[in-house]
Parts: C-alpha cells; structure tokens; sequence
C-alpha cells in the first residue's frame, strides 16, 4: 500500500465555489470501502454524563463502570487492530469528557476533515483537540462549521457523493445542517436532511452502511420517506430492531470486504449479517454504550480503499 502523500495542512482547504480537489492520501468515496485507517478518542477521561435521555436512563437506573467501560474500548481497538486497520488516536485531555466519542468533533470527507461545532459546552473543546489533531496526522480541514451546531454523528455518507444530514435541533441545528449540505451541493453532491426528534441525537443512531447497497435501519424510527429514497437507490435494508437499536445496536462500525464490528448485544443484527457472509466482530459495549453512544459514534474513518 502507498503511503499518503502529503499536502500542507490548512485551516481551510475548501474551494468556496466548489470543485474541490479529493485529498490523495486520506479520506474516501464510500463508507464501505475498505478501511484502513481509523481516528478513536481515549476513554481514559471518560465520564457518565447527563447527556441525552439515552444516557440519562443509564445515569438513574444503573451508571456506567468506567473501569469495565475502557477494557470494553479496548477491545473495540483490538478489534481494528485484527483486522490490519491503523489506529490514530486524538491526544486524550482531561477536560473531554466525551472525546471516545469521536464521529462528532470532525467529519471525514474525500477533500479533508470538517471541525463540526459541539452543542453541549462540555464537548465544545473537542473540537479544537480535533483541529490539533488533524494538524498531527498531515490531514488538511475542508472547512469549519461557523452556523450554529453541527455534530458528525449527523453526518452519514449513504454512497458516493451522497449524504443524508440528521437534523434534531438539540445537537445538529438547521442552520449548521443547511451549511454543511451546501457545500456538498456546491462539489456536486446529492444531499438529503433528514429531520429526527432530539431523543434519538444523531441519524447514526437508526441509519448506517454495511456494505455497497445494504444498508441498517431501525424501520420503527426512521421516517418512512428516508426508507423510500434509500430503497429507491436500490438499497437493501436490514431492519434493527427498535429495543436493539436504543441500545446502540445499529450503530457499527462497516470495515468493507464484508467485516464488521458490531455490538454483541445487537444479535438480530448479527445473525442476519453472518447469514449473508460477513465476518463480525462481535464486542460487549454494553457498559460503555451506556454514556450515550457506540462503535460508530466512537469512530470517524479517516482513510479507506475502494476495491
Ligand atoms: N454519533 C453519536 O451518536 N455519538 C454519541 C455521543 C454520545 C455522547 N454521550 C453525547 O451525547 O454527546
């Protein structure tokens, strides 16, 4: 494999009328492709916060073992290493207590990272460890998200050059949405918003890819016109169910060549994958998971191969 070539890191890479050149050394087409490199945050400051109504049921019923929680991260980075995939991670702060979660402080894109725009105060530093950490890795920035909030979580690249944009107000406001899919409107991009009720936090919590064309929904959740565009993109659907998919069960992590790292607990998901073929890795997240989030959540791809 090649390694990345490289180009000098800027704050702002985006070409403001469009046609922005792909990076050649980073970044990707699909989220299916073959991963290879992959950016986690440190669960080494992790704290169980009252974040949303997910994790704030967690908070009262029974709170998260931080101790079992990291051997869990663990294993996930495991996990990646297994299958040949290069482990970056951001330089943990003791001040973030939410950096493991790292699809939100930045978005990956085939022409350099996005700085999102945090929502809660307490992850509004991530973002600038995101801008250090890219600065790091040699990887360039597409561009910072200045109109209001925008978390990476709503950020999901159905196929290439295609994006579906969640939008629940509390985390994604409208004006960063509308931002964001501006500027892919402006490189030539199919985007689509898609509104969510605020309880569910991010669109990768109900929608994300397997593989090309094979898609995981939870149909109880997502609105029944984003189901009909994915199908009308000729996307096959594995329906999560809507108890798995609240507890981060459809919310992996697809590592091409038909591989996945997926929640033990999210076993319908899991029996349907391995009936069709793929390999997956199954890993226990159920105490980390409590803190609001899961495998995807957790990652934001950062180099993949197409086949
Ligand atoms: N993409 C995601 O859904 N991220 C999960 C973030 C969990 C974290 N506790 C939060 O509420 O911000």
């Amino acid at each position: 494999m090649n390694a990345p070539l490289r180009e000098p890191f800027s704050l702002r890479r985006r070409n403001l009328s469009g046609g922005t050149k792909p990076l050649t050394g980073w970044g990707f087409a699909n989220e299916t492709d073959r991963l290879t490199d992959v950016l986690l945050g440190s669960p080494a400051n992790l704290r169980h916060l009252s974040t949303s109504s997910l994790s704030r049921k967690h908070l009262r019923e029974a709170p998260c073992n931080i101790q079992v929680a990291q051997s869990q991260h663990a294993e996930m980075v495991a996990a990646y290493e297994h299958f040949g995939v290069k482990v970056h991670m951001h330089a943990p702060e003791s001040e973030l207590p939410m950096q493991v979660y790292a699809r939100d402080s930045s978005v990956m894109t085939p022409y350099g990272a996005i700085i999102t725009a945090m929502a809660q105060w307490w992850r509004r530093g991530e973002n600038y460890a995101a801008i250090r950490s890219y600065e790091k890795l040699g990887i360039p920035i597409y561009d910072m998200v200045t109109a209001g909030t925008f978390e990476g979580g709503d950020f999901n690249v159905i196929e290439e050059g295609c994006v579906l944009i969640g939008c629940g107000g509390a985390r994604t406001q409208e004006e960063g949405a509308r931002q964001v899919a501006g500027w892919f409107e402006a490189e030539g991009w199919e985007t689509r918003i898609a509104f969510i009720d605020e309880y569910y936090v991010h669109i990768d919590l109900m929608v994300v890819p397997i593989a090309p064309k094979l898609t995981a929904v939870c149909l109880t959740c997502t609105e029944p016109g984003i189901v009909e565009w994915l199908r009308a993109k000729g996307h096959e659907i594995i329906d999560v169910p809507f108890q798995d998919t609240m507890a981060l069960g459809c919310n992996f992590m697809s590592l091409g060549g038909d591989r996945v790292i997926a929640p033990k607990s999210s076993q319908a998901l899991i029996g349907q994958l391995r009936a069709r073929g793929f390999e997956v890795a199954d890993i226990d997240m159920s105490e980390i998971s409590k803190t609001g989030g899961g495998i995807h959540c957790m990652a934001q791809a950062l180099r993949r191969d197409a086949a």
